[in-house]
């Protein structure tokens, strides 16, 4: 079992990692805020209202930087640590882990210089907080914000936005749901005046977790008392009002103790006619034992949710980490392996879209089913064996004597001139599946998870696939035009012999004139001979055309794609491996910000885990 002081110091030490990383609300939010989650109290109030006398006297020390202008820049997280009665006090900041101040002199100039580090010496505020402990036997177990006073003007050497800058940040404090507001008011100033309550108002306005504080009851003026404000009748909140009586600006400067300070804020109430039955519930060691304790329930209330949002974010953020891959080794082998892992995935991939698992293989049957059939029915055959054409070839072939029977010659030049046509279609399906291949190329990059992270190796598997491609291409031309070739250099005898014998069997009519065999007829026959012969040669080319492209191309690149990369690969060193590894710098930055939050969220799980309370 834990005291309840344990809940606040657990919140504290939640607070103190959140500030080492950077996350105090607001800022970017690209993560959700565990700091915005953590109830706090902040502490508002117009200019001079007391803000800094109500922080030191619950504390009971002089330790806030004193001077004209607005002194408080930046927040100042205030965590108060109560120790054993006898324990000496000490500070210290968080910028300065390894220093404890004893004297709280020093500590005032600190948070003066550390201000002054982030704003520079000029008039500028910044929501970067300072973060002080306090470790004392006369505090109670709390932590505070204490923020820049509200302002209506600006004074001379301020920028003219500080009104609106100042309002903008108290205001980013105090709109979380979160945030308890100490709401400072004087009591010297009509309540409808209070710049805090103004706040307050507009950020809560059922007054859930609002705190009136009514500082200066000392100064009203005679005959007159706060006893409207103090008993809820002029703005009710749903907690008590709480009257204060801090030092005056004669005691700061007669240097009078806090702790009897604080001895006489309880004799002035005790003693007062006005507020006398309100004693018990005045002061500022009530004030700070009542937030104390409503500190201590909220938060006790709040664990769950904050227990609960803490696993989310550790789930969200692990797996994000898995998205962005683990951070590259350092040795070569290391990154080899890495490389070649990340290579293989990519094979893979692009197997997948070649073997149907993926779409786009399909493609390259388009391109023998459709593309490459249709290319060859369009060639010019008609033209190339019209009446005209063969007579010319016949006749050319023939030289100064026409042929006698057969035109040998004719019949071998119209075919090799057919078949000539025949390298345009074929040289096309090897492009054609050499363009299909490319884009599968680019889309299995794409699709490569393992690939996202280093632009420079997917350009270079890119640039190797591709030249192996290149390659294939290369390669499976030669062996279509070499199909072609072939056909041409020997024509099948069978079909030629299988010819109708046009002399001898014509239409047995051995009278008919000689003349006739050279005309229109004659040439006619061969012109459809030829286109017969050609014709069985396209069927020929239309299979075997896609054997010699899948065997030279797909087969190949199926099968060794990057066989050249890797032999280069295992040649590199690895100051090149790196190169290769190179990450996007995004990327890098990314994983390192998600990396540091799941250090802080499960810091802050094995503190929660650590403290177990009460229910
Ligand atoms: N008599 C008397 N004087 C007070 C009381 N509270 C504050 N003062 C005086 O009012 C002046 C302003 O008080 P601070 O505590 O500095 O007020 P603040 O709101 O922190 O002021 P800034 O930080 O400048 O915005 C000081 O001179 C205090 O001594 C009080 O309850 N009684």
């Amino acid at each position: 079992m834990t005291t309840m002081e344990s809940l606040i110091g657990l919140v504290n030490r939640i607070q103190r990692a959140c500030t080492v990383l950077g996350d105090y609300g607001g800022g970017d939010n690209t993560f959700s805020s565990l700091w915005e989650a953590l109830p706090s109290v902040a502490v508002v109030g117009g200019q001079s209202s007391g803000k800094s006398s109500v922080l030191e006297s619950i504390v009971g020390r002089d330790f806030l930087p004193r001077g004209s202008g607005i002194v408080t820049r930046r927040p100042l997280v205030l965590q108060l640590h109560k120790t054993d009665e006898g324990s000496q006090e000490y500070a210290e900041f968080l910028h300065l882990p390894k220093r404890r101040f004893t004297d709280f002199g020093a500590v005032r100039n600190e948070i003066q210089e550390e201000t002054d580090r982030i704003t520079g010496k000029t008039k500028q505020i910044s929501p970067v907080p300072i973060h002080l402990s306090i470790y004392s036997p006369n505090v109670v177990n709390l932590t505070l914000i204490d923020l820049p006073g509200l302002t209506k003007v600006a004074v001379e050497g301020q920028p003219e936005t500080i009104v609106e800058d100042i309002e903008t940040m108290v205001r980013s404090y105090v709109e979380k749901p979160n945030c308890i507001i100490l709401a400072i008011s004087p009591a010297n100033q009509d309540i409808a005046t209070s710049d805090a309550i103004k706040l307050a108002r507009e950020v809560d306005p059922p007054g859930d977790r609002t705190f009136g504080v009514l500082t200066k009851l000392d100064l009203m003026d005679k005959g007159t008392n706060a006893l409207d404000v103090l008993e809820g009748r002029s703005y009710r909140l749903q907690h008590p009002w709480v009257g204060i009586v801090n030092r005056s600006q004669a005691d700061i400067n007669k240097n009078v103790d806090m702790i009897v300070a604080r001895r006489k804020e309880r004799e002035y109430f005790a003693t007062s006619p006005d507020y006398g039955h309100l004693a018990s519930k005045m002061g500022s060691e009530y004030l700070a034992k009542l937030l104390s304790q409503h500190l201590e329930n909220v938060i006790r209330a709040r664990i769950p949710s904050i227990t609960s949002l803490i696993n989310k974010s550790i789930d969200e953020l692990e797996s994000e980490m898995d998205h962005l891959g683990r951070p590259i080794a350092l040795d070569a082998g290391a990154q080899l392996y890495t490389v070649l892992e990340v290579c293989r995935a990519f094979e893979r991939i692009f197997k997948e879209h070649l073997d149907g698992g993926r779409p786009g293989g399909d493609r390259i049957y388009g391109v023998f089913d459709n593309q490459l059939p249709a290319a060859l029915k369009k060639l010019p055959f008609d033209r190339h064996l019209s009446l005209q054409n063969v007579r010319r070839v016949v006749s050319e072939a023939d030289g100064y004597q026409p042929h006698l029977i057969a035109p040998e010659q004719g019949y071998r030049r119209l075919i090799e001139g057919a078949l000539n046509y025949f390298r345009g279609p074929a040289e096309a399906s090897v492009d054609a599946v050499h363009f299909v291949l490319k884009e599968l190329v680019r889309k299995s990059i794409g699709e490569t998870q393992e690939l996202k992270r280093f632009p420079t190796l997917q350009a270079d598997i890119a640039a190797a696939a591709n030249e192996a491609l290149e390659r294939f291409r290369d390669e499976s031309k030669k062996t279509v035009v070499r199909l072609v070739d072939m056909e041409s250099s020997y024509l099948t005898v069978d079909f030629f012999r299988k010819l109708p014998q046009e002399v001898e069997n014509k239409g047995g009519n051995p009278q008919a004139p000689v003349t006739d065999r050279y005309g229109e007829g004659h040439f006619r026959r061969i012109g459809s001979n030829v286109s017969s012969y050609v014709g069985m040669v396209s069927d020929t080319l239309r299979n075997t055309i896609p054997k010699a492209v899948v065997f030279c191309q797909v087969k190949e690149a199926k099968q060794s794609l990057l066989t050249r990369f890797y032999t280069q690969l295992g040649k590199k060193e690895g100051k090149q491996l790196l190169q290769m590894l190179d990450e996007d710098p995004a990327l890098m930055e990314r994983r390192q910000q998600c990396a540091k939050r799941l250090e802080l969220y499960k810091a802050a799980r094995d503190e929660i885990d650590s403290v177990s309370w009460t229910r």
